[in-house]
């Protein structure tokens, strides 16, 4: 054990396990996680090589047979609640999401919410024991964006008069045959090639496409249905399914994101998902009581996706601090020892305020899982009145969360001086994984405009006198103050004072964002038009804070005071998020602190050190022999095979 690390346990002043027990939820729930991660963590079948020195085609392979055994040691365990499947995989995987993620995490969930009890026999039995793999398929080439209800110019035609109609009519088309009681699957574009669901590239043989719903020479608008797509015996694409591998990414080297062209592709009237909207066997179309529901996979995501953010910054956070107790640089006073390089007040201004949004988000995440489950049990009963309330809220997090999390990766990285750039340090890795948080799910500023729509529909009902419930009460209960009304008082070291402050802010931004619409549509006489010109302030929280310059000071102050009173709680505080060295798989991050043995461990099996001479040098050997460094070109090979 490093010294320093050791030291610094000592000097903590609270008890870390009870802390542990706190943010798993209670101590029987610490025992039960830890009780998971050693049954994957000590099983032989789960060791690996290390994937920084595979071939992306290597990674693929050893995820694909790392995610079969977990499928059966699933099942040997009877381990069946979803959290604790997340729990496992994310011990089988950490880090790196890998090419069933799809099937557990959109696949099955979109049939338990949108299946109807036949086709949960007919598909969800199967795709719990894995006979099928299933992907999610919304996103095209063309368009990440979607409409779920009918617009007046979707049409069913082939594009023969193209100014009269709109993008939605080259969007992948399921057309009813009441004939032969099949729908027509087509993309009738290359903007309409299905473009990044993750697992359809090779993994999968089936897939829920999102496509628009025409019956009857009507347009419906988007809906989901279910389409093989690979022989269940042979794996080979069927009939009218063109389907590949979309190429190598900044990240998700385990996952085969794909692409699928469906060419007059048949499927039978019940493969569409019918649990809320539906098409009779003469073709009638039965309306859903929201259509909104299609997209209720996606809400679930982004609610998980909250309590993502906050363990990529535990991880991140974890490894910086550890590292920055055992790293010593610089002399702060000349002739006395180098100090830890956590001593100098930057780098705890850098990382305790990641430290703190790690702790912050866990507790917003647990929030949002509760609400998401609260809400969706309303749903499954019929009561969808907290459906607009839990699409803002889920939107407007997974936007904000993934955004402060993104930048904090890097902040904990670049904290890290140059071992923070190598592979070993890990935080290259929860980089790359983590950022696509920001654009998959929603892309964020697409989700916070959402937010802000469901804000300003609030506003203007608070304006009216309605008495708002929920998370928007604040807009019933504050009165938005022009700046020149001055700032309110505040007390810093109050949470009440400070969470009023930021009440009054937020509502005061909604009122500017309003009042932006209001003046935009003078000008331009269109709702859309002045939504668009309006939408920095909507979703930019303005630079005018509601502090005075001495209330601003006061804070910078106070921050400098928080940090010398976490300092010696740091290394314990990020102890108790208790990420098993295996899991957090950093050389800069290690419990016990031995670094600098372990990079020049970790160094010496990169596949380049297999030998001392690579075989590519050999061609300088022989040049250098032969002295032929100017005109080598020409002659190069003719002499590499005559010595
Ligand atoms: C049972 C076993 C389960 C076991 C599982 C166990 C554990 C899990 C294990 C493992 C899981 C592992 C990992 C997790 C899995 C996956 C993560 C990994 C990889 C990620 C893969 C990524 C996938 C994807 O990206 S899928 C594609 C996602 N695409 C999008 O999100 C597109 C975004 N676009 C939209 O949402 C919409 O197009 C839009 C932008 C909202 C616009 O839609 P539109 O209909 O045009 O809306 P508007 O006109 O703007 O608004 C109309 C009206 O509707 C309201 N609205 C909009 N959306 C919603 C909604 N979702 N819900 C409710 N209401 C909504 C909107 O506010 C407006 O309301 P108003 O009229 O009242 O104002
Ligand atoms: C790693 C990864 C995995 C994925 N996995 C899947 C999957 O499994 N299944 C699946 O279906 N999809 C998947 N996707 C696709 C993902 O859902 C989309 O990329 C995402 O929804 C964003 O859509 P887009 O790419 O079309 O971005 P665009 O919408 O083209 O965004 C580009 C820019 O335009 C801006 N913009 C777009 N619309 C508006 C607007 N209305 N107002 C203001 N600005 C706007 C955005 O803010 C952004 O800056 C994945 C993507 C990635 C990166």
């Amino acid at each position: 054990m490093n010294p320093d690390i050791v030291k610094e346990r000592q000097n903590a002043t609270f008890n870390v396990e009870k802390l542990t027990n706190i943010l798993d939820g209670s101590p029987e729930k610490t025992r039960r996680r830890r009780e998971i991660e050693s049954m994957v963590l000590n099983d032989p079948d789960f060791q690996e090589q290390d994937p920084n020195f595979l071939s992306r085609s290597e990674r693929y392979d050893q995820a694909v047979r790392k995610s079969a055994q977990m499928i059966l040691k699933l099942r040997e365990f009877g381990i069946s609640d979803p959290d604790e499947i997340y729990y496992y995989k994310n011990c089988v995987h950490p880090d790196r999401p890998e090419p069933l993620d799809l099937h557990l995490g959109m696949f099955l969930p979109t049939l338990l919410n949108q299946a109807t009890p036949e086709q949960m026999d007919r598909f969800f039995t199967p795709a719990w024991n894995l006979q099928i793999i299933g992907t999610y398929a919304q996103t095209e080439m063309g368009h990440g964006w979607w409409r779920c209800s009918q617009r007046a110019s979707c049409s069913a035609t082939t594009p023969t008069v193209l100014p009269a109609l709109t993008s939605e009519d080259w969007r992948p088309q399921a057309t009813f045959d009441p004939a032969t009681q099949e729908f027509v699957l087509n993309s009738p574009t290359i903007s309409s090639i299905k473009w990044w669901p993750g697992g359809l590239g090779k993994t999968s043989n089936h897939a829920i496409v999102l496509a628009q719903l025409h019956t009857q020479g009507n347009c419906h608008g988007l809906h989901a249905f279910i389409v093989p797509i690979r022989d269940m015996d042979t794996h080979v694409p069927l009939p009218g399914i063109v389907v590949g591998d979309i190429g190598p990414k900044f990240g998700f080297s385990e996952v085969d994101n794909g692409f699928l062209k469906l060419e007059n592709v048949r499927i039978p009237l019940d493969n569409m998902l019918m649990k809320y909207a539906k098409v009779e066997p003469d073709g009638t179309y039965v309306k859903p009581p929201s259509a909104k529901l299609t997209y209720g996979t996606m809400v679930f995501i982004r609610s998980m996706i909250v309590g993502q953010s906050a363990l990529a910054l535990a991880k991140s956070c974890t490894i910086a601090i550890r590292y920055s107790a055992v790293r010593h640089q610089s002399e702060l006073k000349p002739g006395e020892p180098e100090p830890q390089i956590l001593n100098f007040q930057t780098q705890q201004h850098k990382l305790f305020p990641v430290l703190a949004t790690a702790y912050a988000f866990t507790f917003v995440g647990q929030y949002m899982k509760q609400t998401y489950n609260r809400i969706s049990g309303d749903i499954h009963e019929g009561d969808y009145s907290g459906l607009p309330e839990l699409h803002a809220l889920s939107a407007g997090l997974k936007a904000f969360t993934t955004w402060a999390a993104n930048g904090a990766i890097e902040v904990c990285r670049m904290s890290c001086g140059g071992h923070g750039y190598s592979r070993s340090s890990a935080l290259p890795d929860i980089y790359v994984e983590f950022t696509p948080t920001c654009t998959y799910e929603g892309e964020n500023t697409v989700m916070m405009l959402q937010t802000a729509r469901y804000l300003l529909k609030s506003y203007s009902q608070a304006r009216g006198g309605q008495q708002l419930q929920g998370s928007v009460s604040y807009l019933s209960r504050l009165q938005p103050q022009p700046v020149s009304a001055g700032v309110p008082p505040l007390n810093i070291q109050d949470l009440a004072s400070l969470v009023q402050v930021y009440q009054l802010r937020a509502a005061n931004l909604v009122e500017l964002a309003a009042t932006s619409i209001q003046q935009e549509l003078q000008l331009r006489h269109s709702q859309e038009d002045a939504w668009n010109s309006s939408a920095i302030d909507l979703v930019r929280a303005s630079d005018a804070g509601l502090l005075s310059v001495p209330q601003a000071l006061q804070v910078s102050a106070h921050i400098k005071e928080l940090l010398i009173q976490l300092r010696p709680n740091a290394v314990a505080l990020v102890d108790a998020f208790d990420l098993n060295d295996k899991k957090l798989n950093s050389v800069l991050g290690r419990y016990d602190g031995n670094v600098y043995e372990h990079l020049f461990e970790w160094a010496r099996h990169s596949p380049l050190n297999a030998s001392e001479v690579p075989p590519a040098l050999t061609i300088i050997v022989i040049i250098k022999h032969n002295q032929l460094i100017g005109s080598f070109f020409p002659r190069s090979t003719s002499l590499s095979t005559s010595t």
